[in-house]
């Protein structure tokens, strides 16, 4: 089929396997069709900053998820660590607060200062998680303690993270109108929670099918188990690119 490299370069493959080379021959797998890969905390914790060059090395684009939440100057020290990797994009937990978040900045910039970036200097995109899409409202609620809706929530974090400066965030696709409108066309959205119709929710909460989240207008879409646990990865990241180019 032919690819749309627009939209491939807006789906982000969740690499979330427990070692290097399972992830490795996904990537093969994938190989040709431009989508942005993401590195998790199980992929990164085991094969650790190696992966990330290599996947940059061959050229594509990565986001690392760490989702760091600490005290300033331990997220502006990690931040300051995966700029240096030359990540594309990164992410800090908007609930960790203003001071957090332009300390993460603050590390972003001591690293392009220091010079030394793996893939030649590139300022990362730096997202705020919001609320996690496998968080409903009774979880959030009754169990973190937060109340009021979701997308209240989800709105005051993005509103956090734009006024500390940050470049979007990650929250489900059925906020990212809300979001668009609250903090601007221009802020980045990543919105993971994606299911293609039929496929099994897992321990998600709030999904839409990739068309559909394409059609609130996000930015990007992190697809991870309807791609990586399929019979046939490639087939299925194909079927999702078509089901948007229709
Ligand atoms: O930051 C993320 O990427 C993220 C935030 C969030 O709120 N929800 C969420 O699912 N994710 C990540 O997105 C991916 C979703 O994977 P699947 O549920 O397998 O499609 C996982 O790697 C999650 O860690």
């Amino acid at each position: 089929m032919t690819v749309q490299t627009n939209v491939a370069e807006r789906i982000m493959v969740a690499l979330d396997f427990a070692e290097a080379g399972e992830a490795r021959k996904l990537v093969e797998s994938l190989k040709g069709i431009p989508c942005y890969m993401k590195v998790g905390m199980q992929l990164f914790y085991s094969a650790g900053p190696q992966f990330v060059l290599d996947l940059k090395e061959q050229g594509y684009k990565v986001f690392l998820d760490l989702k760091m939440h600490d005290i300033p100057n331990t997220v502006k020290g990690g931040s300051e660590s995966v700029t240096r990797l030359g990540v594309d994009m990164f992410n800090i937990h908007a609930a960790g607060g203003k001071g957090m978040m332009e300390a993460a900045l603050e590390g972003v910039d001591k690293a392009l200062a220091g010079g030394g970036i793996a893939n030649g200097g590139v300022k990362p995109i730096v997202i705020g998680v919001t609320q996690l899409t496998s968080t409903s409202r009774t979880v959030m609620n009754d169990e973190i303690g937060l109340a009021g809706t979701v997308e209240d929530a989800v709105i005051r974090y993005a509103k956090l993270a734009l006024a500390s400066g940050l470049n979007g965030v990650v929250a489900s696709p059925l906020e990212v109108t809300q979001i668009k409108a609250a903090c601007g066309s221009g802020f980045v959205t990543v919105t993971p929670g994606i299911r293609p119709a039929g496929s099994a929710i897992g321990d998600q909460s709030r999904v839409m099918t990739p068309a559909e989240a394409f059609a609130q207008g996000t930015d990007y879409v992190v697809i991870g188990r309807p791609i990586t646990a399929a019979d046939n990865p490639r087939t299925a990241l194909e079927q999702i690119i078509e089901s948007i180019q229709q």
